[in-house]
């Protein structure tokens, strides 16, 4: 648990990362231009905005505590791996999603504790019945639980939900709009009765947090900044976020690659779904 990010920090945060968005919708509104990263993904002005946005929101709650995010990622893990403690933000998680202007991309903020994401943020600007003012805002902190804020401050208790059963009711499985959907196929037909949804950015592992899906089978990359600040959320909501592998926990900041092995997030491990997972990787 941690006890580093107090009430009243938490809530300068929320207050930043809500700004951090307004200034994400203003450029969503108007023309924006597009470019590309050295790795042929998009970068918008607004990734840049959020990035600096939040980089300036850390450093003055938390001055000293490092920051790692994905439009300033080139800090050697010589540096890192001495981070007891630090910052993993994505500034805008599911660019394709804003060039899209589907609404489905997020900002990100994870406070990562040897490796484990310990707090999170995950705000969705263009989402809910006030999208565009308050969107939608999911936040987790270990040893204090997972909300949802849905167009207002009020914070709603979020809870993954019990695996219901598939002959009364098909298990919820949410997979990318873009990216693994053969792997994902593979996973699904293995599966008891169920329905898929497809979903943008880092809103799949909040979907399972709040209990509206039961599994997120991500069997093609992501990086860590992707991950992290919603894995706080579904944990602290009772759920998990774990390697395909090894069915423990993702943790951050272990090795010079930033990259996240295949994972699977879910409300609890049940021998149904492990031995589709098994079956459909080997
Ligand atoms: N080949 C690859 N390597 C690493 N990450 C990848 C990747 N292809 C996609 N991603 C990650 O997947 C995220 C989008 O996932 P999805 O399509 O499920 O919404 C991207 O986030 P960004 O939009 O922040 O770049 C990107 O980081
Ligand atoms: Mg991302």
């Amino acid at each position: 648990m941690t006890d580093f990010i107090t009430d009243s920090q938490r809530r300068d945060l929320l207050d930043g990362v809500h700004a951090a968005g307004r200034e994400v919708v203003a450029i969503y509104r108007r023309d924006f231009s597009v470019e590309e990263k050295a790795d042929a993904s998009p970068l918008t002005e607004a990734d840049m905005a959020s990035h600096h946005a939040l980089v300036a929101l850390l450093e003055r709650i938390t001055p000293g505590v490092p920051i790692l995010s994905e439009e300033s990622a080139e800090i050697p893990y010589a540096t890192r791996a001495d981070w007891q403690r630090y910052w993993l933000i994505d500034p805008l998680d599911g660019t394709k999603e804003f060039i899209n202007r589907n609404g489905e991309f997020t900002l990100n903020v994870a406070l990562v504790e040897h490796g484990e994401p310990v707090f999170g943020i995950v705000h969705a600007p263009m989402l809910g019945e006030r999208a565009g003012e308050q969107g939608q805002t999911w936040w987790g902190q270990h040893g204090q639980g997972a909300f949802k804020r849905d167009g207002s401050d009020e914070d709603m208790p979020i809870h993954a939900r019990v695996l219901p059963d598939p002959e009364a009711e098909p298990w919820k499985i949410v997979g990318s709009r873009r990216h693994g959907a053969e792997t994902f196929d593979a996973f699904c037909r293995r599966l008891p009765a169920h329905e898929c949804v497809s979903m943008g950015s880092s809103l799949k592992l909040c979907l399972v947090a709040e209990g509206h899906a039961d599994l997120y089978p991500r069997l093609a990359p992501t990086c860590e900044w992707d991950t992290a600040a919603a894995q706080a959320v579904v944990t602290a909501a009772g759920g998990q976020v774990l390697d395909v592998e090894t069915l423990e926990p993702l943790r951050c900041n272990q090795q010079e690659s930033v990259l996240n092995p295949f994972f699977i997030v879910c409300g609890q491990r049940d021998q149904r779904w492990e031995s589709a997972l098994r079956e459909s990787i080997a």
